[in-house]
């Protein structure tokens, strides 16, 4: 039989901190995934369990080929798990609906302006046109690019068009941000640049965002937490807390801190262990 205290306690009463714990906005339970069938069927990733909860920056690093790009895919909604379940919100993931997305290449369309671009996203998630322009300026200026709504795709660097991409991912309104390495294409200069861009967009109250990446660097530097994937299937070989200022902190005093330095060792360590 339990104690009076121990129920009271249960139910939280009398506790000042007793708040109703938030909800997980990723739960991806017991996921394995094929593509195709059959003796030619490749599993990518599985068993995997993972939860993310609310304001996590999670990084998922891993050899080549080992199932992050699936992973991220489950969780947008473009994949269905071949077994396991996969919940953004509570609910089965539906691409577009759920999550932000930025992919490898910018994927703008070229025949609209920038501001189209983000208006368009802006229009599919049903808000109302005489709000979309100042909406549009908003984001633009958000991912500093306050003044280039009226340019064509064309006319700006790569760099920027990525940028453009990172604001219509957060037109979407959802505090899931995916990205699927983002900035793969970059030059090194530029990589920097947008990597400080994420990390200010993050940290921004409710945000919640998943980022593949073969860098271990870039891994420390996103993450508060790195989940180091093991070589096909793709399965959790590490799961690792980075405890490092969010705020505040001049991105080369972060790279020089010792723990920044351990933490890259240790990441470093599990990609290499994890792909033997
Ligand atoms: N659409 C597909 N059809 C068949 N096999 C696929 C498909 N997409 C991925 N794969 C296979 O699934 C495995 C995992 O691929 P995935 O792209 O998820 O890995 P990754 O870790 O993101 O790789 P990389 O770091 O090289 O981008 C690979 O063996 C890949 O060839």
């Amino acid at each position: 039989m339990s104690s009076p205290s121990r129920e009271l306690r249960a139910a939280g009463a009398g506790s000042p901190a007793a708040q109703p714990a938030a909800e997980p906005v990723v739960e991806v339970q017991g996921v394995e995934h094929a593509y195709g069938h059959g003796r030619s069927a490749v599993v990518a990733v599985g068993p995997v369990d993972l939860t993310i909860e609310p304001g996590e920056f999670v990084v998922l690093v891993g050899a080549s080929g080992c199932g992050k790009s699936t992973l991220l895919r489950l969780v947008a909604g473009f994949e269905t798990p071949t077994s396991g379940a996969v919940r953004v919100g509570g609910r089965t993931p539906v691409p577009g609906r759920d999550a932000g997305l930025v992919f490898q290449q910018p994927r703008l369309f070229p025949w609209r302006t920038v501001g189209g671009n983000i208006e368009l996203a802006l229009r599919y998630k049903g808000l109302p046109r005489d709000q979309r322009v100042a909406r549009r300026d908003e984001l633009l200026t958000r991912v500093g690019l306050p003044d280039i709504a009226d340019r064509r795709v064309w006319e700006i660097s790569g760099g920027q068009q990525q940028r453009v991409a990172i604001a219509r991912a957060l037109a979407v309104d959802s505090p899931l941000l995916l990205l699927d390495e983002p900035f793969a294409a970059l030059d090194a200069l530029t990589r920097e640049r947008l990597q400080e861009d994420v990390r200010r967009v993050s940290a921004e109250p409710g945000r919640t965002s998943v980022f593949v990446t073969h860098s271990v660097d870039e891994a420390v530097f996103l993450g508060s937490r790195v989940v180091v994937l093991s070589k096909r299937p793709g399965r959790v070989a590490l799961d690792l807390e980075v405890d490092l200022p969010r705020a505040g902190v001049d991105p080369d005093d972060l790279r020089l801190l010792p723990e920044f330095a351990a933490a890259r060792t240790e990441i470093a360590h599990a990609v290499r262990s994890a792909a033997a």
